[in-house]
Protein backbone atom coordinates (compact mmCIF):
# COMPACT_ATOMS: atom_id res chain seq x y z
CA UNK A 1 0.00 0.00 0.00
CA UNK A 2 2.56 1.78 -0.79
CA UNK A 3 1.19 4.87 -2.63
CA UNK A 4 -2.38 3.79 -1.93
CA UNK A 5 -3.46 4.20 -5.37
CA UNK A 6 -5.84 1.41 -5.88
CA UNK A 7 -5.40 -1.07 -8.55
CA UNK A 8 -8.21 -3.08 -8.60
CA UNK A 9 -11.47 -2.19 -7.11
CA UNK A 10 -14.42 -5.28 -6.25
CA UNK A 11 -17.40 -4.29 -5.23
CA UNK A 12 -20.54 -6.37 -3.79
CA UNK A 13 -19.07 -9.65 -5.43
CA UNK A 14 -21.38 -12.58 -6.06
CA UNK A 15 -20.25 -15.90 -7.70
CA UNK A 16 -23.04 -18.52 -8.02
CA UNK A 17 -22.15 -22.34 -9.74
CA UNK A 18 -24.80 -24.22 -10.96
CA UNK A 19 -24.64 -28.25 -9.54
CA UNK A 20 -27.06 -30.02 -11.16
CA UNK A 21 -30.55 -28.34 -10.13
CA UNK A 22 -29.02 -26.31 -7.24
CA UNK A 23 -27.51 -22.92 -7.06
CA UNK A 24 -24.39 -22.76 -4.83
CA UNK A 25 -23.55 -19.18 -4.07
CA UNK A 26 -19.51 -19.70 -3.49
CA UNK A 27 -19.04 -15.63 -2.96
CA UNK A 28 -21.61 -13.51 -1.10
CA UNK A 29 -21.53 -9.59 -1.80
CA UNK A 30 -17.42 -9.37 -1.19
CA UNK A 31 -16.04 -5.46 -1.62
CA UNK A 32 -12.57 -5.18 -1.52
CA UNK A 33 -9.70 -2.55 -2.80
CA UNK A 34 -6.73 -3.64 -3.99
CA UNK A 35 -3.66 -0.75 -3.97
CA UNK A 36 -0.85 -0.77 -6.44
CA UNK A 37 2.64 -2.31 -5.40
CA UNK A 38 1.07 -4.20 -2.80
CA UNK A 39 1.05 -8.31 -1.85
CA UNK A 40 -1.96 -8.94 0.22
CA UNK A 41 -2.65 -12.22 1.40
CA UNK A 42 -6.72 -13.92 0.80
CA UNK A 43 -6.28 -16.48 3.83
CA UNK A 44 -9.06 -19.07 4.63
CA UNK A 45 -9.89 -22.81 5.11
CA UNK A 46 -10.19 -24.87 2.42
CA UNK A 47 -13.50 -24.32 0.68
CA UNK A 48 -13.83 -20.63 1.79
CA UNK A 49 -13.49 -19.25 -1.52
CA UNK A 50 -10.09 -17.41 -2.03
CA UNK A 51 -9.66 -19.37 -5.15
CA UNK A 52 -12.78 -18.52 -6.83
CA UNK A 53 -12.14 -15.00 -5.66
CA UNK A 54 -9.18 -14.55 -7.22
CA UNK A 55 -11.11 -16.53 -10.61
CA UNK A 56 -13.01 -13.91 -11.03
CA UNK A 57 -10.38 -11.28 -11.97
CA UNK A 58 -9.49 -13.44 -15.04
CA UNK A 59 -12.34 -15.00 -15.61
CA UNK A 60 -11.06 -18.17 -15.05
CA UNK A 61 -14.42 -19.45 -13.36
CA UNK A 62 -15.50 -23.10 -14.41
CA UNK A 63 -18.36 -22.96 -16.71
CA UNK A 64 -21.17 -24.14 -14.30
CA UNK A 65 -20.23 -20.66 -12.48
CA UNK A 66 -21.15 -17.03 -12.99
CA UNK A 67 -20.73 -13.81 -11.50
CA UNK A 68 -24.12 -12.96 -10.55
CA UNK A 69 -23.44 -9.51 -9.01
CA UNK A 70 -20.83 -6.85 -8.43
CA UNK A 71 -17.56 -5.09 -10.55
CA UNK A 72 -14.20 -5.12 -10.27
CA UNK A 73 -12.26 -2.05 -11.74
CA UNK A 74 -9.06 -2.48 -13.22
CA UNK A 75 -7.11 1.38 -12.76
CA UNK A 76 -3.98 0.79 -15.03
CA UNK A 77 -0.36 2.65 -12.87
CA UNK A 78 1.88 4.69 -14.61
CA UNK A 79 3.89 1.92 -15.60
CA UNK A 80 1.30 0.32 -17.85
CA UNK A 81 -0.22 4.01 -19.07
CA UNK A 82 3.68 3.81 -20.63
CA UNK A 83 4.01 0.22 -21.58
CA UNK A 84 3.43 0.31 -25.75
CA UNK A 85 2.67 -3.35 -25.15
CA UNK A 86 0.12 -3.09 -22.18
CA UNK A 87 -3.19 -3.27 -23.86
CA UNK A 88 -5.43 -2.01 -21.26
CA UNK A 89 -4.50 1.64 -20.77
CA UNK A 90 -8.30 3.12 -19.57
CA UNK A 91 -9.79 2.06 -16.23
CA UNK A 92 -12.32 -0.65 -17.17
CA UNK A 93 -15.12 -3.08 -15.33
CA UNK A 94 -13.52 -6.38 -15.80
CA UNK A 95 -16.92 -8.22 -15.13
CA UNK A 96 -17.67 -6.49 -18.79
CA UNK A 97 -15.70 -9.35 -20.46
CA UNK A 98 -17.52 -12.12 -18.48
CA UNK A 99 -20.49 -10.98 -19.50
CA UNK A 100 -19.35 -10.46 -23.15
CA UNK A 101 -17.83 -14.58 -22.86
CA UNK A 102 -21.08 -16.06 -21.40
CA UNK A 103 -22.12 -18.81 -23.67
CA UNK A 104 -26.39 -18.80 -24.37
CA UNK A 105 -26.89 -21.53 -22.27
CA UNK A 106 -25.27 -20.05 -19.40
CA UNK A 107 -27.31 -17.19 -20.06
CA UNK A 108 -30.50 -19.45 -20.45
CA UNK A 109 -29.85 -21.03 -17.34
CA UNK A 110 -29.24 -17.65 -15.69
CA UNK A 111 -32.77 -16.59 -16.45
CA UNK A 112 -34.66 -20.02 -15.86
CA UNK A 113 -32.84 -19.69 -12.49
CA UNK A 114 -34.19 -16.80 -11.61
CA UNK A 115 -37.35 -16.97 -12.86
CA UNK A 116 -37.87 -19.92 -10.66
CA UNK A 117 -36.79 -18.02 -7.82
CA UNK A 118 -39.12 -15.36 -8.31
CA UNK A 119 -42.26 -18.14 -9.07
CA UNK A 120 -41.08 -19.77 -5.72
CA UNK A 121 -41.25 -16.52 -3.84
CA UNK A 122 -44.62 -15.41 -5.05
CA UNK A 123 -46.23 -18.45 -4.56
CA UNK A 124 -44.26 -18.88 -0.76
CA UNK A 125 -45.80 -15.14 -0.52
CA UNK A 126 -49.39 -15.62 -1.33
CA UNK A 127 -49.10 -18.16 1.25
CA UNK A 128 -48.01 -16.07 4.16
CA UNK A 129 -50.40 -13.74 2.93
CA UNK A 130 -53.35 -15.59 3.79
CA UNK A 131 -51.93 -16.56 7.09
CA UNK A 132 -51.91 -13.31 8.07
CA UNK A 133 -55.52 -12.47 7.20
CA UNK A 134 -56.35 -15.33 9.15
CA UNK A 135 -53.83 -14.05 12.19
CA UNK A 136 -51.56 -16.97 12.38
CA UNK A 137 -48.44 -15.59 13.30
CA UNK A 138 -48.71 -12.70 11.34
CA UNK A 139 -45.52 -10.87 12.54
CA UNK A 140 -42.99 -13.41 11.71
CA UNK A 141 -45.37 -14.15 8.25
CA UNK A 142 -44.78 -10.21 7.54
CA UNK A 143 -40.87 -10.67 8.26
CA UNK A 144 -40.46 -13.56 5.87
CA UNK A 145 -42.57 -11.86 2.87
CA UNK A 146 -40.33 -8.81 3.38
CA UNK A 147 -37.24 -11.24 3.01
CA UNK A 148 -39.08 -12.82 -0.12
CA UNK A 149 -40.03 -9.47 -1.81
CA UNK A 150 -36.32 -8.62 -1.42
CA UNK A 151 -35.26 -12.19 -3.02
CA UNK A 152 -37.53 -11.33 -5.89
CA UNK A 153 -35.82 -7.68 -6.35
CA UNK A 154 -32.47 -9.50 -6.29
CA UNK A 155 -33.51 -12.19 -8.69
CA UNK A 156 -34.85 -9.59 -11.22
CA UNK A 157 -31.64 -7.40 -10.46
CA UNK A 158 -29.56 -10.36 -11.54
CA UNK A 159 -31.26 -10.82 -14.48
CA UNK A 160 -31.35 -7.60 -15.60
CA UNK A 161 -27.71 -7.67 -15.56
CA UNK A 162 -27.27 -10.30 -17.83
CA UNK A 163 -30.69 -10.47 -20.65
CA UNK A 164 -30.36 -9.01 -23.47
CA UNK A 165 -32.52 -6.14 -24.35
CA UNK A 166 -35.86 -7.52 -26.30
CA UNK A 167 -35.71 -6.55 -30.18
CA UNK A 168 -38.90 -4.56 -29.53
CA UNK A 169 -37.33 -2.37 -27.31
CA UNK A 170 -34.02 -2.26 -29.33
CA UNK A 171 -36.41 -0.99 -31.92
CA UNK A 172 -37.95 1.79 -29.46
CA UNK A 173 -34.94 2.90 -27.78
CA UNK A 174 -33.08 3.57 -31.16
CA UNK A 175 -34.03 7.65 -31.71
CA UNK A 176 -33.49 8.72 -28.25
CA UNK A 177 -30.34 6.53 -28.13
CA UNK A 178 -29.29 8.10 -31.44
CA UNK A 179 -29.58 11.27 -30.28
CA UNK A 180 -27.72 10.39 -26.66
CA UNK A 181 -25.13 9.22 -28.68
CA UNK A 182 -24.45 12.82 -30.25
CA UNK A 183 -21.79 15.03 -27.81
CA UNK A 184 -23.96 16.59 -25.58
CA UNK A 185 -26.87 15.17 -26.94
CA UNK A 186 -28.39 14.12 -23.78
CA UNK A 187 -28.56 17.49 -22.84
CA UNK A 188 -30.63 18.67 -25.80
CA UNK A 189 -33.57 15.52 -25.69
CA UNK A 190 -37.05 16.75 -26.88
CA UNK A 191 -39.86 16.57 -23.84
CA UNK A 192 -42.36 14.30 -25.79
CA UNK A 193 -39.21 12.01 -26.17
CA UNK A 194 -38.06 11.43 -23.03
CA UNK A 195 -41.36 11.54 -21.88
CA UNK A 196 -42.02 8.21 -24.35
CA UNK A 197 -39.04 6.46 -23.57
CA UNK A 198 -40.52 6.94 -20.13
CA UNK A 199 -43.55 5.13 -20.33
CA UNK A 200 -42.65 2.43 -22.57
CA UNK A 201 -39.83 1.81 -19.64
CA UNK A 202 -42.56 1.86 -17.05
CA UNK A 203 -45.08 -0.50 -18.63
CA UNK A 204 -41.95 -3.07 -19.07
CA UNK A 205 -42.53 -5.84 -16.54
CA UNK A 206 -38.96 -5.82 -15.24
CA UNK A 207 -35.87 -3.68 -16.64
CA UNK A 208 -32.40 -4.56 -17.83
CA UNK A 209 -29.48 -2.87 -16.86
CA UNK A 210 -29.09 -0.60 -20.04
CA UNK A 211 -33.06 0.37 -19.59
CA UNK A 212 -32.64 0.99 -15.71
CA UNK A 213 -29.50 3.66 -16.61
CA UNK A 214 -31.61 5.09 -19.20
CA UNK A 215 -34.49 5.36 -16.78
CA UNK A 216 -32.22 6.91 -14.18
CA UNK A 217 -30.49 9.34 -16.74
CA UNK A 218 -34.06 10.44 -18.43
CA UNK A 219 -35.39 11.08 -14.74
CA UNK A 220 -32.60 13.50 -13.98
CA UNK A 221 -32.54 15.17 -17.19
CA UNK A 222 -36.55 15.71 -16.18
CA UNK A 223 -34.99 17.00 -12.92
CA UNK A 224 -32.60 19.51 -14.44
CA UNK A 225 -29.89 17.66 -12.46
CA UNK A 226 -26.34 17.31 -13.99
CA UNK A 227 -25.49 14.09 -16.06
CA UNK A 228 -21.94 12.79 -15.39
CA UNK A 229 -20.36 11.85 -19.06
CA UNK A 230 -19.10 8.29 -17.42
CA UNK A 231 -22.86 7.31 -17.32
CA UNK A 232 -23.97 8.23 -20.87
CA UNK A 233 -20.87 6.54 -21.17
CA UNK A 234 -21.64 3.65 -19.78
CA UNK A 235 -24.71 3.35 -21.54
CA UNK A 236 -23.87 3.85 -24.86
CA UNK A 237 -21.36 1.31 -24.04
CA UNK A 238 -24.21 -1.04 -23.02
CA UNK A 239 -26.64 -0.08 -25.75
CA UNK A 240 -23.58 -1.16 -28.26
CA UNK A 241 -22.81 -4.31 -26.66
CA UNK A 242 -26.55 -4.98 -26.87
CA UNK A 243 -27.11 -3.99 -30.24
CA UNK A 244 -24.23 -6.13 -31.74
CA UNK A 245 -24.83 -9.70 -31.99
CA UNK A 246 -23.92 -12.87 -29.29
CA UNK A 247 -20.87 -13.96 -31.53
CA UNK A 248 -19.14 -10.50 -31.95
CA UNK A 249 -19.55 -9.89 -28.00
CA UNK A 250 -18.03 -13.36 -26.83
CA UNK A 251 -15.26 -13.20 -29.80
CA UNK A 252 -14.23 -9.36 -28.40
CA UNK A 253 -14.70 -11.09 -25.14
CA UNK A 254 -12.24 -13.54 -25.43
CA UNK A 255 -9.64 -11.55 -27.11
CA UNK A 256 -9.98 -9.24 -24.08
CA UNK A 257 -9.45 -11.83 -21.72
CA UNK A 258 -6.57 -13.33 -23.82
CA UNK A 259 -4.67 -9.88 -23.18
CA UNK A 260 -5.79 -9.59 -20.11
CA UNK A 261 -4.35 -13.43 -18.41
CA UNK A 262 -0.94 -13.07 -18.61
CA UNK A 263 -0.59 -9.28 -20.11
CA UNK A 264 -2.16 -7.83 -16.86
CA UNK A 265 -3.05 -10.21 -14.21
CA UNK A 266 -0.69 -13.68 -14.13
CA UNK A 267 -1.39 -16.65 -12.23
CA UNK A 268 1.02 -19.18 -10.53
CA UNK A 269 -0.42 -21.96 -9.40
CA UNK A 270 0.04 -24.35 -6.70
CA UNK A 271 0.46 -27.55 -9.15
CA UNK A 272 3.63 -26.07 -11.49
CA UNK A 273 2.47 -29.11 -14.12
CA UNK A 274 -0.92 -27.38 -14.45
CA UNK A 275 0.73 -24.82 -16.32
CA UNK A 276 3.72 -26.51 -17.86
CA UNK A 277 3.39 -28.61 -20.89
CA UNK A 278 5.11 -32.17 -20.17
CA UNK A 279 6.18 -32.86 -23.48
CA UNK A 280 7.56 -29.18 -24.68
CA UNK A 281 11.10 -28.10 -23.29
CA UNK A 282 10.92 -25.26 -20.60
CA UNK A 283 13.01 -22.75 -22.88
CA UNK A 284 10.58 -23.71 -25.25
CA UNK A 285 8.05 -22.74 -23.40
CA UNK A 286 9.22 -19.53 -22.51
CA UNK A 287 9.98 -18.02 -25.81
CA UNK A 288 6.59 -18.78 -27.23
CA UNK A 289 5.16 -16.88 -24.40
CA UNK A 290 7.44 -13.68 -25.60
CA UNK A 291 7.09 -14.32 -28.94
CA UNK A 292 3.34 -13.91 -28.18
CA UNK A 293 3.23 -10.84 -25.42
CA UNK A 294 6.29 -9.40 -26.78
CA UNK A 295 6.41 -10.14 -30.27
CA UNK A 296 10.15 -11.11 -29.97
CA UNK A 297 12.11 -12.55 -32.89
CA UNK A 298 13.21 -16.53 -31.66
CA UNK A 299 16.48 -15.34 -31.33
CA UNK A 300 15.07 -12.56 -29.20
CA UNK A 301 13.12 -14.38 -27.35
CA UNK A 302 15.65 -17.11 -26.45
CA UNK A 303 18.20 -14.60 -25.06
CA UNK A 304 15.64 -12.98 -22.87
CA UNK A 305 14.18 -16.76 -21.71
CA UNK A 306 17.66 -17.59 -20.71
CA UNK A 307 17.96 -14.21 -19.28
CA UNK A 308 14.92 -14.73 -17.48
CA UNK A 309 15.75 -18.25 -16.41
CA UNK A 310 18.60 -16.88 -14.53
CA UNK A 311 16.57 -14.76 -12.72
CA UNK A 312 14.09 -17.18 -11.14
CA UNK A 313 17.42 -18.80 -9.78
CA UNK A 314 17.95 -21.68 -12.69
CA UNK A 315 21.54 -22.50 -12.83
CA UNK A 316 22.74 -23.40 -16.17
CA UNK A 317 20.64 -21.77 -17.31
CA UNK A 318 21.93 -22.07 -21.24
CA UNK A 319 22.34 -25.99 -20.81
CA UNK A 320 18.77 -26.28 -19.19
CA UNK A 321 16.90 -24.61 -22.11
CA UNK A 322 15.94 -27.48 -23.77
CA UNK A 323 15.23 -29.90 -20.95
CA UNK A 324 11.21 -30.82 -20.42
CA UNK A 325 9.54 -30.35 -17.29
CA UNK A 326 9.80 -33.28 -16.06
CA UNK A 327 13.85 -33.36 -15.50
CA UNK A 328 13.51 -30.26 -13.09
CA UNK A 329 12.51 -30.79 -9.40
CA UNK A 330 9.26 -29.31 -8.07
CA UNK A 331 10.73 -26.02 -7.06
CA UNK A 332 12.79 -25.32 -9.46
CA UNK A 333 9.86 -25.94 -11.89
CA UNK A 334 7.64 -23.70 -9.89
CA UNK A 335 10.68 -21.48 -11.01
CA UNK A 336 9.98 -21.77 -14.42
CA UNK A 337 6.31 -21.49 -14.02
CA UNK A 338 7.09 -17.65 -11.95
CA UNK A 339 9.82 -17.42 -15.32
CA UNK A 340 6.74 -17.62 -18.00
CA UNK A 341 4.27 -15.41 -15.54
CA UNK A 342 6.89 -12.91 -15.95
CA UNK A 343 7.31 -12.57 -19.48
CA UNK A 344 4.48 -12.07 -20.38
CA UNK A 345 5.10 -8.92 -18.10
CA UNK A 346 2.33 -8.56 -15.77
CA UNK A 347 0.87 -6.08 -13.62
CA UNK A 348 -0.67 -8.30 -11.02
CA UNK A 349 1.09 -11.69 -9.90
CA UNK A 350 -1.78 -14.02 -8.51
CA UNK A 351 -0.30 -16.94 -6.29
CA UNK A 352 -2.66 -19.35 -6.09
CA UNK A 353 -1.03 -21.54 -2.97
CA UNK A 354 2.34 -21.51 -5.09
CA UNK A 355 4.49 -23.22 -2.32
CA UNK A 356 2.30 -25.42 -0.69
CA UNK A 357 3.46 -28.61 -2.84
CA UNK A 358 7.17 -27.69 -1.75
CA UNK A 359 9.42 -28.63 1.46
CA UNK A 360 9.78 -26.30 3.87
CA UNK A 361 13.25 -24.96 2.60
CA UNK A 362 11.93 -24.28 -1.19
CA UNK A 363 9.17 -23.20 -0.26
CA UNK A 364 11.46 -20.29 1.64
CA UNK A 365 12.87 -19.83 -1.38
CA UNK A 366 10.23 -19.48 -3.21
CA UNK A 367 8.58 -16.75 -1.23
CA UNK A 368 11.94 -14.81 -0.98
CA UNK A 369 12.33 -15.02 -5.21
CA UNK A 370 8.48 -13.30 -5.14
CA UNK A 371 9.37 -10.94 -2.94
CA UNK A 372 12.51 -9.84 -4.69
CA UNK A 373 10.89 -9.79 -8.27
CA UNK A 374 8.30 -8.03 -6.82
CA UNK A 375 10.47 -5.18 -6.21
CA UNK A 376 12.59 -5.36 -9.36
CA UNK A 377 9.12 -5.35 -11.49
CA UNK A 378 6.99 -3.30 -9.52
CA UNK A 379 4.33 -5.69 -9.11
CA UNK A 380 0.78 -5.87 -6.84
CA UNK A 381 0.85 -9.52 -5.54
CA UNK A 382 -2.35 -11.43 -4.21
CA UNK A 383 -1.32 -14.64 -2.50
CA UNK A 384 -3.98 -17.13 -1.98
CA UNK A 385 -2.42 -19.52 1.88
CA UNK A 386 -3.98 -21.42 4.35
CA UNK A 387 -0.47 -20.96 5.41
CA UNK A 388 -0.20 -18.07 8.01
CA UNK A 389 3.26 -18.74 8.62
CA UNK A 390 3.69 -17.38 4.68
CA UNK A 391 1.65 -14.36 5.54
CA UNK A 392 4.08 -13.43 8.08
CA UNK A 393 6.33 -14.14 5.94
CA UNK A 394 5.05 -11.94 2.00
CA UNK A 395 2.31 -9.96 2.77
CA UNK A 396 1.56 -5.81 3.49
CA UNK A 397 -1.98 -6.72 4.36
CA UNK A 398 -4.66 -9.98 4.60
CA UNK A 399 -7.99 -10.83 3.68
CA UNK A 400 -9.90 -13.10 5.91
CA UNK A 401 -12.17 -15.55 3.70
CA UNK A 402 -14.69 -17.55 5.82
CA UNK A 403 -17.78 -19.19 3.75
CA UNK A 404 -17.64 -16.70 0.81
CA UNK A 405 -17.01 -13.31 2.54
CA UNK A 406 -14.19 -11.20 3.91
CA UNK A 407 -14.68 -11.08 7.70
CA UNK A 408 -11.80 -9.45 8.42
CA UNK A 409 -9.29 -7.25 6.87
CA UNK A 410 -5.90 -5.07 7.98
CA UNK A 411 -2.50 -4.70 7.67
CA UNK A 412 -0.14 -8.07 8.48
CA UNK A 413 0.17 -6.61 12.21
CA UNK A 414 -3.41 -5.77 12.20
CA UNK A 415 -4.02 -9.06 11.88
CA UNK A 416 -1.46 -10.83 13.85
CA UNK A 417 -1.46 -8.78 16.86
CA UNK A 418 -4.96 -7.11 16.57
CA UNK A 419 -7.10 -9.70 15.52
CA UNK A 420 -10.95 -9.01 16.50
CA UNK A 421 -12.76 -11.92 14.40
CA UNK A 422 -13.09 -14.77 16.57
CA UNK A 423 -12.50 -17.08 13.20
CA UNK A 424 -8.89 -14.96 12.66
CA UNK A 425 -8.45 -15.84 16.54
CA UNK A 426 -9.24 -19.47 15.80
CA UNK A 427 -6.91 -19.22 12.56
CA UNK A 428 -3.96 -17.39 14.43
CA UNK A 429 -4.50 -20.43 17.54
CA UNK A 430 -3.91 -23.47 15.03
CA UNK A 431 -0.68 -21.78 13.44
CA UNK A 432 2.05 -24.73 14.29
CA UNK A 433 4.41 -22.32 15.87
CA UNK A 434 2.19 -22.12 18.44
CA UNK A 435 1.64 -25.32 19.47
CA UNK A 436 3.08 -27.13 22.82
CA UNK A 437 5.80 -30.04 22.04
CA UNK A 438 3.13 -32.98 23.09
CA UNK A 439 0.03 -31.33 22.69
CA UNK A 440 -2.39 -31.34 19.95
CA UNK A 441 -2.28 -28.67 17.69
CA UNK A 442 -5.55 -26.26 18.40
CA UNK A 443 -7.84 -27.03 15.77
CA UNK A 444 -11.00 -25.51 14.87
CA UNK A 445 -14.20 -27.79 15.32
CA UNK A 446 -17.51 -28.08 13.46
CA UNK A 447 -17.31 -27.15 10.13
CA UNK A 448 -18.17 -24.20 7.54
CA UNK A 449 -22.17 -23.93 6.38
CA UNK A 450 -23.34 -25.32 3.19
CA UNK A 451 -22.93 -23.01 0.67
CA UNK A 452 -26.30 -24.10 -0.79
CA UNK A 453 -28.54 -22.30 1.54
CA UNK A 454 -29.04 -18.99 2.73
CA UNK A 455 -27.27 -17.82 5.34
CA UNK A 456 -28.78 -16.50 8.35
CA UNK A 457 -26.81 -14.10 11.03
CA UNK A 458 -23.25 -14.54 10.92
CA UNK A 459 -21.88 -17.65 8.84
CA UNK A 460 -19.15 -18.35 11.78
CA UNK A 461 -21.94 -18.34 14.62
CA UNK A 462 -22.19 -22.35 14.90
CA UNK A 463 -18.94 -22.62 15.58
CA UNK A 464 -18.20 -19.25 17.56
CA UNK A 465 -17.11 -19.87 21.29
CA UNK A 466 -17.93 -16.30 21.67
CA UNK A 467 -21.51 -16.29 19.61
CA UNK A 468 -24.68 -14.36 21.00
CA UNK A 469 -28.36 -14.76 20.40
CA UNK A 470 -27.88 -12.02 17.61
CA UNK A 471 -25.26 -13.87 15.88
CA UNK A 472 -27.55 -16.41 14.76
CA UNK A 473 -30.11 -14.09 13.52
CA UNK A 474 -28.85 -11.03 11.91
CA UNK A 475 -25.72 -10.50 9.43
CA UNK A 476 -22.90 -8.46 11.05
CA UNK A 477 -21.77 -5.33 9.28
CA UNK A 478 -17.75 -4.69 8.66
CA UNK A 479 -16.89 -2.81 11.25
CA UNK A 480 -14.40 -0.69 11.52
CA UNK A 481 -11.62 -0.80 13.59
CA UNK A 482 -8.95 1.66 12.15
CA UNK A 483 -8.75 3.32 9.04
CA UNK A 484 -6.64 -0.04 7.22
CA UNK A 485 -9.12 -2.91 9.47
CA UNK A 486 -12.22 -4.04 9.71
CA UNK A 487 -13.50 -6.93 11.04
CA UNK A 488 -17.22 -8.45 10.55
CA UNK A 489 -18.14 -9.45 13.71
CA UNK A 490 -21.21 -8.05 15.91
CA UNK A 491 -18.19 -8.13 18.92
CA UNK A 492 -17.49 -4.76 17.61
CA UNK A 493 -20.81 -3.13 18.24
CA UNK A 494 -20.58 -1.27 21.72
CA UNK A 495 -23.75 -2.99 23.13
CA UNK A 496 -22.17 -6.44 23.17
CA UNK A 497 -19.71 -7.95 26.24
CA UNK A 498 -16.04 -7.46 26.43
CA UNK A 499 -14.12 -10.47 25.11
CA UNK A 500 -10.65 -11.10 25.73
CA UNK A 501 -9.29 -12.79 23.32
CA UNK A 502 -7.68 -16.06 23.11
CA UNK A 503 -4.77 -16.77 25.73
CA UNK A 504 -2.21 -18.40 23.86
CA UNK A 505 -2.41 -15.49 21.25
CA UNK A 506 -0.03 -13.49 23.03
CA UNK A 507 3.03 -16.01 21.88
CA UNK A 508 2.30 -14.82 18.01
CA UNK A 509 4.95 -12.17 18.16
CA UNK A 510 7.75 -14.54 18.74
CA UNK A 511 6.36 -17.08 16.73
CA UNK A 512 5.53 -14.78 13.96
CA UNK A 513 9.59 -13.32 14.10
CA UNK A 514 10.19 -17.08 13.87
CA UNK A 515 8.15 -17.85 11.05
CA UNK A 516 9.79 -15.25 8.98
CA UNK A 517 12.51 -15.91 6.10
CA UNK A 518 14.80 -14.26 4.31
CA UNK A 519 14.28 -11.21 6.31
N1 LIG B 1 -16.92 -25.46 -10.42
C1 LIG B 1 -17.49 -25.47 -9.23
N2 LIG B 1 -18.72 -26.02 -9.07
C2 LIG B 1 -19.32 -26.03 -7.87
N3 LIG B 1 -18.79 -25.51 -6.76
C3 LIG B 1 -17.59 -24.96 -6.84
C4 LIG B 1 -16.86 -24.90 -8.08
N4 LIG B 1 -15.67 -24.28 -7.85
C5 LIG B 1 -15.66 -23.96 -6.53
N5 LIG B 1 -16.79 -24.35 -5.93
C6 LIG B 1 -17.15 -24.20 -4.51
O1 LIG B 1 -16.87 -22.88 -4.09
C7 LIG B 1 -16.38 -22.88 -2.75
C8 LIG B 1 -15.08 -22.13 -2.67
O2 LIG B 1 -14.05 -22.87 -3.36
P1 LIG B 1 -12.54 -22.38 -3.50
O3 LIG B 1 -11.86 -23.31 -4.43
O4 LIG B 1 -12.49 -20.94 -3.80
O5 LIG B 1 -12.02 -22.62 -2.03
P2 LIG B 1 -10.57 -22.29 -1.46
O6 LIG B 1 -10.76 -21.39 -0.29
O7 LIG B 1 -9.66 -21.80 -2.53
O8 LIG B 1 -10.14 -23.72 -0.95
P3 LIG B 1 -8.77 -24.56 -1.15
O9 LIG B 1 -7.82 -23.99 -0.14
O10 LIG B 1 -9.17 -25.95 -0.83
O11 LIG B 1 -8.35 -24.36 -2.56
C9 LIG B 1 -16.27 -24.34 -2.33
O12 LIG B 1 -17.38 -24.68 -1.56
C10 LIG B 1 -16.28 -25.09 -3.63
O13 LIG B 1 -16.87 -26.35 -3.47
Amino acid sequence: MENNRKILSLKDIVVKFRVRSKMLTSIRNISFDIYDGETVAIVGESGSGKSVLTKTLTNMLESNGYIANGSIMYYPNEDSKNDPKTAFKDEINLIKFHKGALTSEARKSIKSYNNLRIKEAKTKIGILTKQIEMNIDAINSQIEIDNLTREIENAYQEMASFNRLSRRTRKKMRPIMKEIATPEGVNFLEKTMIENALDYLKNEEYLTEFEILLQEILHKVNDKIAIDSQEVNLLLEIWTFQNQSALKNKTQANKNLKKLRGGTIATIFQDPMTSLNPLLSVGYQITEVLRAHQKMSFIEAKQEAIELMKKVGIPNAEKRFKDIPGKYSGGMRQRIVIAVALACKPKILICDEPTTALDVTIQAQILDLIKQLKKEYNLTVIFITHDLGVVANIADRVAVVYAGQIIEYGTTNDIFFDARHPYTWALLSSLPQLGNKGEDLYSISGTPPSLFNEIKGDPFAPRNDFAMAIDYELEPPMFEVSPSHGAKTWLLDPRSPKIEKPKQLSRLREAVSEAKVGE
